[in-house]
């Protein structure tokens, strides 16, 4: 009796897609991918069940995921709940102190907490913290000038307890990632005194993955990527390409501080920075490990 050895197509498709993945999987075992997950991705209870089980994939074949987590619409939730009012300046939330008691409830406490447990049910060990644990983040006061677009005048707009980071204990990190757990970090933090800041989660992707010296920083959003003004995908940008498209208004809002996130990490000396679509299925594995890739590539 003969056996049939002419391969199912579907099966042979996928012992291709693991093959197209070997070259990125030997380059990246052992180091460091920084993975921001923003509030706004995070919507679709199933799609943070994918990003769970891609973030475990990664850990599992020896590649070390730190997430960074946002919650920008969550924060918006609950504040409006209580009555209080928001406003942003370039992308950031002005933050009084009612603000930042808000933003820390929600960061810190819920959202960290669910993404803990997505990572806990995909098969991962995920130890949630914010930037006050074991000192990670040591924050400042952020100051921020707006240039007016007719008189060129700058001012200082003052965001309150918006802080920026200016140290990170790349030490701790390191511990935790050499072992089998994830850091999941809410972009909470404070400064030498105990003053508590609430820090933009791109900004505080940004700072931990140059302090990681990480292979990637990965944003992922509720956009494609950077779109141009006639809505196409910019697949690939250098910083003098992001100064134009900043300073000619095609980028506006929360994409503001993401590229300029992605500036300062490429230039701080983190491989390459990429911004995408988070709504999709698996799109860090999508990214990662095919040819294709997707989203918007910053390389310094
Ligand atoms: N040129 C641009 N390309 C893509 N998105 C842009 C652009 N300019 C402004 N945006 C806005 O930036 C948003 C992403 O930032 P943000 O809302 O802060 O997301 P997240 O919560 O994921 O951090 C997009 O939803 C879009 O409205
Ligand atoms: C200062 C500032 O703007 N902080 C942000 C922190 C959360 C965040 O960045 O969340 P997304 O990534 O989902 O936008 C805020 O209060 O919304």
């Amino acid at each position: 009796m003969s056996v049939d050895h002419t391969p199912d197509p579907a099966m042979l498709a996928k012992a291709e897609t693991l093959t197209e993945a070997l070259p990125f999987i030997q380059k990246y075992v052992g180091r460091t991918f920084v993975v921001k997950y923003g509030g706004h991705a995070m919507g679709d209870p199933e799609r943070a069940i994918d990003f769970a089980e891609d973030v475990v994939l990664l850990k599992a074949i020896g590649i070390n995921p730190i997430v960074v987590h946002g919650g920008g619409p969550q924060i918006g939730t609950m504040l409006g709940r209580l009555g209080i009012k928001s406003e942003f300046v370039d992308g950031l939330r002005v933050t009084d102190a009612a603000t930042a008691e808000v933003a820390e409830m929600v960061l810190a406490g819920a959202i960290n907490k669910d993404l803990v447990s997505w990572i806990g049910r995909a098969g991962g060990t995920a130890v949630g913290i914010s930037g006050k644990d074991a000192r990670l983040v040591t924050a400042r006061k952020l100051t921020r000038t707006v240039r007016d677009p007719d008189s060129a005048i700058e001012r200082i707009i003052d965001l309150g307890f918006v802080g920026e980071p200016v140290s990170v204990n790349a030490k701790i990190l390191d511990l935790m990632t050499r072992s089998d757990v994830i850091p999941v970090i809410a972009p909470i933090a404070e400064d030498a005194e105990g003053q508590t800041y609430n820090i933009n989660a791109d900004t505080m992707a940004g700072a931990i993955a140059s302090a990681v010296g990480a292979a990637r920083l990965m944003l992922l959003t509720d956009v494609p990527g950077v779109l141009a003004k006639d809505k196409s995908l910019l697949t690939d940008l250098t910083p003098k390409h992001i100064e134009a498209l900043i300073a000619d208004g095609t980028i506006s809002g929360g994409m503001i501080p993401k590229l300029e996130t992605c500036l300062s990490a490429v230039t701080g000396g983190v491989e390459a920075a990429v911004i995408l679509d988070g709504r999709v299925p698996h799109a860090l594995l999508l990214e990662i490990f095919t040819r294709k890739g997707a989203g918007t590539l910053v390389r310094a």
